[in-house]
Formats: C-alpha cells, sequence, structure tokens
C-alpha cells in the first residue's frame, strides 16, 4: 500500500515510519525540504534508538528507511496514495484547507485520514466532495513506541472506510479503538483536562510542576506526569486544543494564562528545549522554572 503522511513533525514523521516498518510505502510531504528532512531525520533517529535497544535489526532499519521518500509537492506526494493522513497543526481551517487539496490531487478511491486529537472528523470531511472517505486515525505520541490508533468515525464516514481504517492499524501491529466523532474524542477530551488541571495548580502555587508529576507517578501509576507529557505534546498542540474544547466543551477547558504565556515565549516544551522542564537530548532533565 501506499501511505502519505501531510507534516512531518512530532506525529507526522512518527507515522511515516510506522507505515514503512510494517512495509508499506511512505511518502512523508512538509511545507519545505528542510522541515521534510528533519522528519526523516527523527525516523533516523528512532530507528537508531530501535537497534541500539535490540528491537529492531540493522536489516529492519534499513529496509524501512528504503521505503520512506520525502516530497515537498503536496500534488505529486499525494498523486498514487492508497491513504494519505494529515498531521498538519490542530487547525481547523488549515486541515481542511489540506483535505481539498488532497482530494483534488489523490486518487478517487484513497481513503482520507486526519491525525486530529480533538477536531470534529465530521466538519473536517465537509471540506471533502466525497465525505464517506473520511475518517480519523489518532495516533499517540510517540506513533513508533505508543501501542493505541483511536479510529475515529465521523457521520458520513462510510463503513468500507472504517474497515479500511481498523484493517490498516491493525496492520502496522497497532490497537485500534473505534470511536464516535465527538469533540477530544475518548483520549485527549481526559488527557488534556488532566494536565489543564495540573497547569491552574503551577499557578496557584499548590505544588511545582515536578511535585505535580511525581505525585501522578507515584500515587496513580501514570507512566508519565500531567506537565512532563504536555512538553512530550507541545505547548503549542496542547494550547490549540484547549481553545477548541473550551469552545465545544465550555468553560472547565478554558486555557490557563501560564499555557497562553510560554507559548507566546517560545516555550513549546520537548521540541524547543524548554516548556515546565528544560529538556537535553530528548529528555527531561530538570524544572524550568526553578
Ligand atoms: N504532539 C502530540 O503529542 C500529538 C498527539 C496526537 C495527535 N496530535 C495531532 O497531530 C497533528 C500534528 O501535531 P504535531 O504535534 O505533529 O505538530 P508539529 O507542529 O510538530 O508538526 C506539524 C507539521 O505540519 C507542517 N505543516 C504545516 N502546514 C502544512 C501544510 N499546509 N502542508 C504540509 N505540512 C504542513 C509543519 O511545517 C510541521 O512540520 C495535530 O493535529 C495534533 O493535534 C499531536
Amino acid at each position: 500500500m501506499r501511505v502519505t503522511v501531510i507534516g512531518a513533525g512530532s506525529m507526522g514523521h512518527g507515522i511515516a515510519q510506522v507505515a514503512a516498518a510494517a512495509g508499506h510505502d511512505a511518502t512523508l510531504n512538509d511545507v519545505d525540504e528542510e522541515r521534510v528532512a528533519a522528519g526523516i531525520e527523527g525516523i533516523e533517529g528512532n530507528l537508531a534508538g530501535g537497534v541500539e535497544r535490540g528491537k529492531v535489526t540493522p536489516e529492519e532499519r534499513d529496509a524501512t528507511l528504503d521505503r520512506i521518500a520525502g516530497e515537498t509537492d503536496l500534488a505529486a506526494a499525494v498523486g498514487d496514495a492508497d491513504l494519505v493522513v494529515e498531521a498538519v497543526p490542530e487547525r481547523m481551517d488549515l486541515k481542511k484547507e489540506v483535505f481539498t487539496d488532497v482530494e483534488a490531487a489523490a486518487p478517487d478511491d484513497a481513503v482520507v485520514a486526519t491525525n486530529t486529537s480533538s477536531l470534529s472528523v465530521t466538519e473536517l470531511a465537509s471540506a471533502l466532495e466525497a465525505p464517506e472517505r473520511a475518517v480519523g486515525l489518532h495516533f499517540f505520541n510517540p506513533p513508533h513506541i505508543m501501542d493505541l490508533v483511536e479510529v475515529v468515525v465521523g457521520e458520513r464516514t462510510s463503513g468500507t472506510t472504517e474497515a479500511f481504517a481498523v484493517e490498516f492499524v491493525e496492520g502496522v501491529g497497532k490497537e485500534p479503538v473505534v470511536v464516535r466523532d465527538s469533540a477530544g474524542f475518548a483520549s485527549s477530551r481526559l488527557g488534556v483536562a488532566l494536565g489543564l488541571e495540573a497547569i491552574r495548580m503551577v499557578e496557584t502555587g499548590v505544588a511545582d510542576a515536578a511535585d505535580i508529576d511525581t505525585a501522578m507517578r507515584e500515587g496513580y501509576n501514570h507512566p508519565m506526569g500531567p506537565l512532563e507529557l504536555t512538553d512530550l505534546v507541545g505547548l503549542d498542540v496542547r494550547l490549540d486544543i484547549a481553545e477548541y474544547l473550551h469552545e465545544e466543551l465550555g468553560e472547565r477547558f478554558r486555557p490557563p494564562q501560564t499555557l497562553r504565556r510560554k507559548v507566546r515565549a517560545g516555550d513549546l516544551g520537548k521540541k524547543s528545549g524548554r516548556g515546565f522542564y528544560v529538556w537535553e537530548d530528548g529528555e527531561a532533565v530538570r524544572p524550568a522554572d526553578e
């Protein structure tokens, strides 16, 4: 199968890697050469880590990389795709534009998927002349490690598209859960609620970021605390999601000022090197506000 991923950021490059590792031809698209190259470098880094840990053989690494191509021209990237997954920033207008461009250039029977964490798949699909071919494929961060993929079924998603999506997810070795389209789906709504409350607790001086994270790891057995997870996801991504959930679900999702302030300052978490923590070599090394 040919899989094209639009957007080579935190999620897009990982999704292309997962598809290629499962034997699909994967094309990675972004707005310029530099971002595509950074995405491919990210995949190389993930695979090198896999080889070091004995999870990936050198042959599998090479075969996966051989199946990945970069392409900055969207029409060329999707021209012979069987599945297109968009992973551009969490903004409805931008994603609709991408969907429209994909439909104009992709084969008529290609499935058009979105990796959105929260936006309505039904509304996004309304940008297509054939909304029945749209579906949500919500991978988790980092896609090559996390097993879950939410398959989000919009109002107009056809049974064939849903079945294709579930089969694709199982085929790449992940665990699909099928969810109805509603703001934040099953996972982001709860995950973001926890993250926003943790930020409000830092703001009001209940405890500092490291202590809140320790409490959730040690007390609730979460593998990662809500603030470190916010850093991993990206503060800008979390802010976009919170704004949408605030609009759709009300006051409890109002983005805290601290989140806005950090995003304005360019403190986006792991990807910029600083968020609630300072990040070095992919690890949170100390709280940012000490
Ligand atoms: N970060 C997470 O933990 C996470 C988890 C699950 C889902 N998501 C969702 O995945 C999507 C992407 O998030 P991300 O964290 O990878 O964002 P990101 O900011 O890391 O990457 C987005 C990429 O899209 C590119 N882009 C922007 N406009 C484009 C266009 N018109 N055509 C092609 N590329 C374009 C950007 O250059 C950038 O490289 C969002 O919808 C987000 O909600 C994110």
